[in-house]
Order: structure tokens, then sequence, then C-alpha cells
């Protein structure tokens, strides 16, 4: 291109237009040179400043973690363990509000007792009745088919007691099966050891019965009994009274027996109300959830949310309170006082229901300053004197009801808890049980020094509930903690009974592992609820009765754990797409001191991890 005429062809084309007009006043240059002097001072403002930003975003180092397995698994202790280590301040100041979660956890406690000596024989009724039971207080079913598909060579089956040989549930289910979420067909489980065995797919279970319909859809993996009838089925090991006969017997004398506990249940009877209570202080009102149902008696009550949970017939143990994860709750409740008054405009005559939520007993219009601690307070005594009755420990015992391996347990604690001026510890917090529903994302900033990881912005992902088919949306998380609850090899599921708990995270493993889309991400898993696997094997209750492949190995903590530390590495190997380090611990999360070490490790371990992808990318 030709160069105007008088123009050096290194000039700067923009020198046409900006030079000093030619009749420019010495006055003009002044303002003139001030004004370039400024602009040039506020680019090199802005410069500096995206620099910093550059630099600092380099610097910064965020990582994700997502937090797996099945509910009540231990995913949410496990986020508040990494809350209490690494933001002690905001862990400490929110104590308070776990106060009203331990409260509405001991009236559970109580109801579920209540519950069980109103219908002293019934064994369906317990959140943590065995499968045995389970399998016997359903329906009678139509027989089954007796004979299983060859199974692919594995050692680790579950004891079924089925002449026609072990069944493996982890050897049926390929990953194709479980690469987003899960197959509903997939005839995959066996669900428990009871006796005749546990037979049929799920299609030919949907087919046949009714019974054990679950309330999740999408709930893969059960097994109906074959054979005889559960029903009938004589167990040796318990002295329940339902089946057959002597039912009537038992139930007479049972309430006979029963009668000296009826002044107690009466002084009891505002717990419902406390609960009811605790309830609307959790759940903020504009919650609007498809799960939620009115309490007995109370059906105008539209907001308060609760989740079908145990499957049965009793219209309180059918729900479990849910709260959606993060700040929403928390909020609620710290507003909760100031919201009572307002809601009394509409109360009821008994002054104890507005806008469809309950208020403070009383109408007064002023809430108490904690009308649930004060009646837990005034009731303690009680409450003791109906948990250690030997009458109800009976009871309890035979409905196979263990309340203290159960989640939110403080019926042993209830003179402390329930002291007026009780603040949780950080112990009480962990032990508390709240339900997380949905996905929700934690973000914070170590407060504390980690040395080199101090500035690292950690984003924590909790799923409530055993959703894997949320898992494809993290593919880009920098590590998995997987928790398997290990104590739970004699328990079932409570959103289908018909599931055996360890089963359930077996094959959950194996959908995380074969995934296909997380093949680049670590794994780590949490082998949890060690405490109680102890207790429950130093009590006596054997791992090779519900796994049968255990043969007669040592029935304790160290052989159990490392066993079936064994074979969830064995499946990591085989399902994992690529080749990966495989990070497993033994866990008690409610336990500060050792989760305290294994989440350093785990912290460690996903910086390395976040680093090495940061250096591919
Ligand atoms: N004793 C004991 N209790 C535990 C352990 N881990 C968790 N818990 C308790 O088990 C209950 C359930 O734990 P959560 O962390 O709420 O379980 P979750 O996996 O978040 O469950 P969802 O929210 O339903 O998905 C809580 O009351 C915990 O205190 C453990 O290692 N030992
Ligand atoms: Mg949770």
């Amino acid at each position: 291109m030709p160069v105007p005429a008088g123009r050096r062809p290194t000039d700067d084309p923009l020198d046409e237009v900006l030079k000093p007009p030619p009749d420019e006043t010495p006055e003009q240059r002044l303002i003139r040179l001030e004004r370039e002097a400024e602009a040039k001072r506020i680019s090199l403002a802005i410069d500096a400043s995206i620099k910093a930003e550059r630099q600092a975003r380099r610097k910064k180092r965020i990582v994700r973690l997502l937090l797996l397995g099945q509910s009540e698994s231990g995913k949410s202790t496990t986020l508040r363990q990494f809350q209490r280590l690494y933001t002690p301040t905001a862990f400490r100041e929110e104590r308070i509000l776990w106060r009203a979660v331990i409260q509405l956890n001991i009236v559970r406690s109580i109801r579920i007792i209540l519950e069980a000596l109103d219908s002293p024989l019934s064994p369906s009724s317990s959140p943590f009745s065995s499968p045995r039971s389970r399998a016997r207080s359903i329906s009678r079913p139509p027989p089954l088919p007796t004979q299983h598909p060859p199974l692919p060579n594995s050692d680790y089956h579950y004891a079924n007691g089925n002449a026609s040989g072990p069944y493996s549930p982890i050897d049926q289910a390929g990953p194709s099966n479980y690469g987003n979420g899960y197959n509903s067909d997939g005839d995959v489980f066996s669900t428990s050891p009871p006796r005749g065995g546990w037979h049929g797919s799920s299609r030919q279970r949907h087919q046949n019965f009714s019974y054990a319909q679950s309330s999740t859809s999408t709930r893969r993996h059960r097994r109906a009994p074959s054979g005889s009838n559960p029903e009938s089925e004589v167990d040796s090991d318990t002295d329940f009274g339902y089946h057959g006969s002597p039912r009537s017997v038992h139930n007479s004398s049972i309430t006979l027996a029963a009668s000296h506990l009826e002044p107690l249940k009466q002084k009891l009877q505002p717990l419902k109300h406390i609960e009811q209570l605790l309830i609307a202080k959790l759940v903020p009102p504009t919650e609007e959830e498809p799960t939620q149902l009115a309490p007995p008696g109370n059906h105008s009550m539209p907001h308060i949310q609760q989740s079908i949970q145990h499957g049965d017939h009793s219209p309180y143990r059918n729900q479990e309170i849910f709260i959606r994860p993060g700040p929403g709750w928390k909020g609620a409740l710290s507003r909760a006082r100031v919201n009572y008054p307002g809601w009394n405009d509409e109360s009821n005559a008994n002054g104890t229901w507005s806008n469809g939520r309950p208020t403070s007993a009383g109408n007064t219009g002023l809430e108490t300053q904690d009308e649930p601690q004060e009646v837990l307070h005034a009731l303690r005594r009680d409450m003791v004197q109906l948990w250690q009755d030997p009458f109800v420990k009976e009871i309890l015992r035979r409905k196979k009801i263990k309340l203290e391996e159960g989640s939110g347990f403080f019926l042993d604690d209830l003179e402390r808890v329930t002291s007026m001026k009780y603040m949780p510890s950080d112990d009480d917090v962990l032990k508390a049980r709240l339900k997380t529903v949905g996905v929700s994302e934690y973000r914070f900033e170590m407060e504390v020094s980690a040395g080199r990881d101090s500035g690292t912005e950690w984003r924590i992902v909790d799923v409530g509930g055993s959703r894997t088919t949320w898992v494809p949306f993290f593919d880009d998380v920098d590590a998995i903690i997987f928790l398997a609850p290990i104590s739970a090899f004699d328990q079932v599921l409570t959103e289908d009974k018909s599931v055996n708990r360890l089963e359930d995270s077996v094959l959950l493993w194996k959908a995380v592992c074969s995934n296909k889309l997380l093949a680049n991400v670590d794994l780590v898993l949490f082998l949890n609820k060690c405490d109680i696997l102890e207790k429950k094997l130093k009590d006596g209750v054997r791992l090779a009765k519900y796994v049968r492949s255990y043969g007669d190995r040592e029935n304790t903590l160290d052989s159990v754990s490392k066993y079936l530390r064994s074979k969830f590495c064995a499946i990591h190997r085989e399902y994992s797409p690529n080749p990966r380090k495989f990070y497993a611990f033994c866990t008690s999360v409610t336990d500060t001191a050792t989760t305290a070490g294994i989440i350093a490790s785990v912290r460690d371990m996903v910086i390395r991890q976040h680093l090495k992808q940061s250096k591919l990318l």
C-alpha cells in the first residue's frame, strides 16, 4: 500500500489523528498534556490489575471433591469434619443451630420406642430390622423359580443358605448395567441371608409381587424370597411370636406387661407437638416438595417436608425429615423465632397450629426462648425412665430395634443434651442426623493454615442419598470420596427393605468404578462406621452369616475390614476403565481424632491429583 506523502512507513497511523491541532494555544497544550498523562496512568493501572488478577488466578487453586455413598453412609458427616477442621470458626458459630436437629433426633428416638410398645409384636416396623425379619413380615408371595443363572468367577458371596450354591451379587452386574445410574431391571442382588434362599429376577418380582414395591422407581437389585413362604419360616435365633397362632397369646401378655408404662406414655405425649414444632422450625415455610406429607390428624399442614422412608404403614415412622443442603435450613432456623408470633393469626382452638404450622403451645403469640428445649428438659427423667425400662429394652431387643446403632442417637446423653444451657459439642454435631436431598456444593477456603494448601478454595459436593445419576455432571472433580458403611452388613435400606445395605454399597461402588466419565478421577474409599462394626462383631453378630465367602475367618474388626477392603479393591481393579491408584481407609467419621488424620491424608492426595491434572491441561 502506498505511504501518504510526508509520512514515514513506520509512523503510527493514529499519529495523524491524535497530533495536536496546528493552532494549539499554550493553555490548550497544557490541558492536552495533562489529559494524556491521566489517560496513560489509568491505562497502566488497568494493565497492572489485569496482570495481578491473572497471577492470582494462576496461583489460586480450586479443588473439587465429590461425596458419594448410600443414604446414611456418612457423607454429610464427612463434610462436617472438613468444615470443623478447615473452617472452625464458621463450624462453631453454627453449633447452636444443630440443637434443634438434636432435639428432633431425641423426639424421634422416643417415638420409635412408643410405637414399638404400641405394636409390640410387629417385626416389620423397625427401621433397623434385619432383612430376615423383614422377609418374614411380608405377605405370602407365590413361589418363584429356584434356579439362579450360573455365577461368574468370584469368591465374594452373600450367604443365602441355598443348597443350589452361593449367590454373588457382585459379579452378576457388569459395568454396562451401571454406567450412568442403574438398570432397574438389573437381576443382580440377593438381599440377605434368609434360609431357603432369595431367588428370582427383579422382573419376576415385579410380575409376581406387589408387597415389596419400592418407593423409588429406579431402585434396583431386589430379590424376593422364594420357595417356602417366608412368613412361615421358623427362626431359631429369635423368639418373635408373630408367626403362627401364639401371636395373640404373646400380644395379650405383652400388653399386660406394658400397662405399667401407660402413665409414662401419657406424660410423653407433648413430644408429638414438639416434633411438629421442630419440623416447622427446620423447614423453611417457602419450601414446596412433592413428597411432603401432613402429619396424622393435621392434614392442613402443607409445608412440612418429610420423606417416605421406611416403607411400613406407621404414619410417623414412614417419614424422616430432610433438608436441602446449604445455608437454607440454617437461615430458616435462625429466623424461626421472629417468624413465629406472626403465624398466630390463624391459630386453631388449641393455639398450637397456625398457617398450617405449629406455634408455641398456649397461643400466647410469643415464642418462648426455646420451647422444645424446655419441654425436653421437663421430660428428661421420664425419657430416661422409658429408655432404661427393662421391659422396653426387651421389646426393642425382640423387635431388633437397635437405636444405639442408628443415626442421631442421644438417649444415653439425655441429662446433658436436655439441659437448658446445652450447647452442642463438636461431637454432637457430627452425631446428629439430618437427611440431605438433592445435590449441593459447599465452598470454603481453609481458615486454618494448612501449609502450602493455604488459599486453596475447596468445593465439596454432597449428593444426598445414593444418586449416581448425577455423577456425569461431576466428571471434572479432582477426587471422589465414596463411603461404604460396612457395619451395615446385617441391615437393609430404609428406603427399600428388600435390599441389603452392604450389597447396595458394593453395587454403587462398582457403578462408580466402572463409570467411563470418571475414569480419570481418583477414588478414595471410606469403609465407614467401623466403630459400630467393631461393637457388632464383639456382640457376636457374624459376618459369615451374611457374607458366605467370609468362611471361618476371625470375626474381628481387623480381619473383617481387611477382607472387605480387599473385595472393594478387587472391584476397583477389575472395573476401572483405566488403571488408577486405590486409596482406602477404615473410618469412623464421627470420631474427630482419627478422622482428622485421614482427612489430612485425603487433602494431600487430592491436592497432588489436582496439581497433576493442572499440569496435564
Ligand atoms: N457411629 C457412627 N455413626 C456415624 C458414622 N458415620 C456417620 N454416622 C452417623 O450416621 C448418620 C448418617 O450420616 P449422614 O452423614 O447424615 O449420612 P449421609 O450419607 O449424608 O445420608 P443422606 O443425607 O441420607 O444421603 C448420622 O447420624 C451420623 O452421625 C460413623 O462412622 N460411626
Ligand atoms: Mg447427607
